[in-house]
């Protein structure tokens, strides 16, 4: 049995003049603790399919089973990080990571304890009780990640996490996300349009191609480059050639878009 199940997806946006086919017929599995990534151009389904997962959103049509029961709302087993951190402006970084654990009534002194030795970890002990405006935005990022993993959930779904920062702040921080995740045995879901991102961080990629949103391909990703770190993978000659591979899949389902 896998950990969660996609099975016949179909999601229509409807407003009053028209009907958008956002997913047609999504059907996928991903096991316990494997790195997922979703690949894709922009408007091919990839963030209402994690809408979806995260019990955000309800499906026109299919289900989604996470540990074997059918998601209908959001699942205390899944945490979402998104692209923008959402940090409260007005809390400091102490209170903002803990927030998650107050509005569930889990703020206990152990709880506390181990989440701040997770923002210890990624390196912002120092600080605590500052306010999200006095950080970076990898800092940001990595204050967002604290609070996502602050709830101990099982799954991660990550949304384009990395895309507002610079390239060697996006770097350091996939390979810290990357080996944070694999310490704690989480199972990841990442939404990106970045074809390296997706190679240097998953075990496996669905590439998705748009109107409407489908699964083109699915690609596993190499063991030799499984092994290594998101940084390290990026120089390894498998990885030239999976990127050019899925670089030109992805040239071809645009040209067949604009076709249609
Ligand atoms: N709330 C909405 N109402 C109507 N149509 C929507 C809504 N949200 C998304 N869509 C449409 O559904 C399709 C899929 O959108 P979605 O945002 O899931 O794609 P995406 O792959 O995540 O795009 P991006 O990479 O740009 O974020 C698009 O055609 C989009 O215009």
């Amino acid at each position: 049995m896998s950990f969660l199940t996609v099975e016949h997806i179909h999601h229509i946006y409807f407003t009053k003049d028209t009907a958008t086919l956002a997913l047609d017929d999504i059907d996928l599995t991903i096991e316990k603790g494997e790195f997922i990534s979703f690949l894709g151009p922009s408007g091919c389904g990839k963030t209402t399919l994690l809408s979806i997962i995260a019990g955000l959103i309800q499906p026109t049509e299919g289900k989604v089973k996470l540990a074997n029961q059918t998601i209908s709302k959001p699942n205390p087993l899944v945490g979402y990080m998104l692209q923008q951190d959402y940090l409260f402006p007005w809390k400091t970084i102490e209170d903002n990571v803990t927030i998650g654990l107050k509005i569930i009534g889990q703020l206990t002194a152990d709880k506390k304890e181990r989440t701040l030795n997770l923002l210890k970890e990624m390196g912002l002990s120092s600080v605590e009780k500052q306010f999200p405006h006095q950080l970076s935005g990898g800092m940001r990022q990595r204050a967002a990640l604290v609070r996502t993993l602050s709830t101990n959930p099982e799954m991660l779904l990550l949304d384009e996490p990395f895309s507002a920062l610079d390239y060697q702040t996006k770097l350091k921080l996939e390979d810290l996300v990357f080996q944070t995740l694999k310490d704690y045995q989480k199972t990841a879901l990442l939404v990106t349009h970045d074809i390296g991102e997706a190679i240097a961080m998953s075990d496996k990629i669905f590439v998705f191609s748009a109107k409407p949103g489908k699964v083109a391909r699915t690609y596993i990703v190499p063991g030799q480059l499984r092994e290594l770190t998101p940084f390290h993978a990026r120089q390894h000659p498998q990885f030239t050639d999976l990127f050019q591979q899925i670089w030109k899949e992805l040239d071809q389902l645009e040209t067949k878009t604009e076709i249609n």
